[in-house]
């Protein structure tokens, strides 16, 4: 367990684990919801990076931190890492910390993959892509040995939709935006909305020239794997925001300064064998 302890009054702020090994760094404005960003990012790299790894960098504001403290490993450690991008934010992001810029032409499997999430429920299903990114992220993570999840408080519920309430982002091609968004309605109910840029006028458009659907489903029991797989048969969808089965931990940076660490249940088929033990 690690816990970050905000001295008062000041901007120092400590992390320390079970080990007895502890890191400090200064901050000016740090309030619980960055504390928690940084402190999961953080640990989540100190627990999973190592020498000769090939690390997918996720996207949003959580990889920063991530992205940061793996420039801080490699300068500190020499370690020999190859980082591929999930966006052209994380492109960036590599890029401005110094670190090496790949793809997956050149390294089409990955050690693992650092992503921040939206939310995750208690199955370990998430929502991913409330910064547009999305579709990128989800072949990324498929190409990782391990997926890791980094976030703060909020993103931890027990059902989708109870703390992140914007809805499911699909990406879709813009020519069938309407008519994927009357199929959905149609399929399970609740609303629609395409996704309007914020300093642009009309649609956001996403790294891969595509457009963004959010829907705000109608709250109750979903079985979120069949949903996925159904809307993936709808022509026009890219890639949805539901990441399913995929993510082998998360770090989530709690309010009180400690750090939650989830695991899923292993998964048995019918014969009670466990299924999803090879990531
Ligand atoms: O589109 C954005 C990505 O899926 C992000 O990983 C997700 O929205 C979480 O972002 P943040 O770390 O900013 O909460």
């Amino acid at each position: 367990m690690w816990r970050a302890v905000l001295t008062r009054g000041s901007s120092l702020i400590t992390l320390h684990n079970i080990k007895g090994c502890s890191f400090k760094y200064f901050s000016t404005e740090m309030d619980s919801i960055k504390l928690g960003k940084k402190s999961a990012a953080y640990i989540a790299v100190d627990e999973n990076i190592q020498d000769n790894q090939v690390i997918g960098i996720g996207s949003g504001s959580t990889i920063v931190y991530a992205a940061e403290r793996i420039a801080q490993k490699v300068k500190e450690e020499k370690l020999k890492l190859v980082c591929i991008p999930t966006s052209f934010q994380a492109r960036q992001l590599i890029l401005d910390n110094g670190l090496t810029l790949s793809d997956l032409e050149r390294n089409p499997e990955l050690d693992v993959a650092l992503d921040g999430a939206d939310e995750v429920d208690s199955r370990f299903n998430l929502i991913k892509g409330g910064g547009g990114c999305l579709t990128q992220e989800k072949i990324v993570a498929s190409c990782s040995k391990k997926f890791i999840v980094i976030a703060d408080f909020r993103k931890d519920s027990q059902v989708l939709g109870e703390h992140y309430t914007r809805g499911i982002p699909i990406e879709v091609i813009p020519m069938a935006y309407k008519p994927i968004m009357r199929k959905i309605k149609t399929l399970y109910g609740g609303s629609l909305e395409l996704r309007m840029a914020r300093a642009k006028a009309g649609p956001l458009i996403t790294d891969n020239g595509n457009f963004i659907i959010d829907w705000k489903f109608e709250s109750g029991d979903h079985d979120w794997k069949k949903v996925n797989t159904e809307l993936l048969m709808i022509p026009g969808i890219v890639e949805t925001g539901l990441f399913i089965n995929m993510a082998n931990k998360a770090y989530f940076g709690m309010q009180d300064g400690t750090i939650k660490v989830r695991e899923p249940e292993p998964l048995t088929n019918g014969n009670g064998f466990i299924t999803n033990s090879e990531k």
